[in-house]
């Protein structure tokens, strides 16, 4: 199995907080892991950390082998790695055409796989609202326009941090079918949401932090059946 990125023993501060506290995550070519914990646990830090937004204080990340641990967030999106952050991070001020358009770019290895056309067949809403600008789109379109441009980049891996946030239920639905939709391309995923049992069905693998710390590790089928465990770590 090809190792896409392999964190090792992750630290990270903001100022004397010491938030994240010694985190390992691997993720192989064509897995979907997820990451779960309560709020304010370390999830979108951990994320960061990878991402090169947040500075890893200690430990190591390496992408495709290469060591990323100081790496800046334009040298990890170029070995392939994706990320839609909450609350989205589309251009307010393009279009959903010009949008997904400025985002394109081969993957990796220059694969292309994921060209405007199949992005739109892929999010047949957003075909019918491409001359509409960024801040006029309702929030689950915009959150639809920021999983297609993260895909227009051709990625190895899609980071998605609570993608479903604030959203109606039918427009949730639809992000998890897109979710799952991706999944079986093959392609990699790390995904946080507030719905444990969402994640827990649409992922190989999940990781549980807690105060900054990595306290399980397991298959996603077998953490669903493990409520004790769901109870002790999400309060659930
Ligand atoms: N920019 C920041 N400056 C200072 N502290 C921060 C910052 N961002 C997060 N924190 C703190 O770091 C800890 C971890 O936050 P993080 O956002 O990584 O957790 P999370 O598990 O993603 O939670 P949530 O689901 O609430 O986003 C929290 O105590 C949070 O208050």
């Amino acid at each position: 199995m090809t190792t896409l990125i392999e964190a090792r023993d992750i630290h990270a501060h903001y100022g004397a907080s010491h938030v994240l506290q010694g985190i390992d995550l691997t993720i192989h070519a064509g897995e979907s892991i997820g990451l779960l914990g309560r709020n304010g646990m370390g999830k979108t830090t951990l994320i960061r950390s990878i991402m090169g937004h947040v500075p890893a204080s200690g430990g190591s990340i390496t992408i495709r082998g290469r060591n990323c641990t100081r790496a800046a967030p334009y040298q990890v999106s170029r070995l392939g790695v994706a990320y839609v952050p909450e609350g989205r991070g589309i251009f307010p001020n393009l279009n959903v055409r010009e949008n997904l358009q400025v985002a394109a770019r081969p993957g990796f290895d220059g694969r292309n796989d994921w060209t405007y056309e199949r992005v739109l067949q892929t999010f047949p809403r957003l075909s019918e609202r491409l001359d509409h600008g960024g801040q006029q789109l309702s929030g689950g379109e915009q959150q639809m326009l920021a999983i297609g441009r993260a895909l227009m980049t051709n990625p190895d891996v899609l980071i998605l941090d609570e993608a479903t946030e604030g959203l109606a239920p039918l427009i949730i639905a639809e992000i998890w079918r897109i979710i799952a939709a991706v999944r079986e391309t093959g392609m990699s995923a790390l995904i946080v949401d507030r719905n444990y049992r969402k994640v827990l069905a649409h992922t190989d693998r999940c990781i549980v932090l807690e105060k900054g710390c990595l306290v399980e590790s397991e298959a996603s089928p077998v953490l669903a059946k493990s409520p004790d465990v769901l109870t002790r770590y999400l309060g659930v």
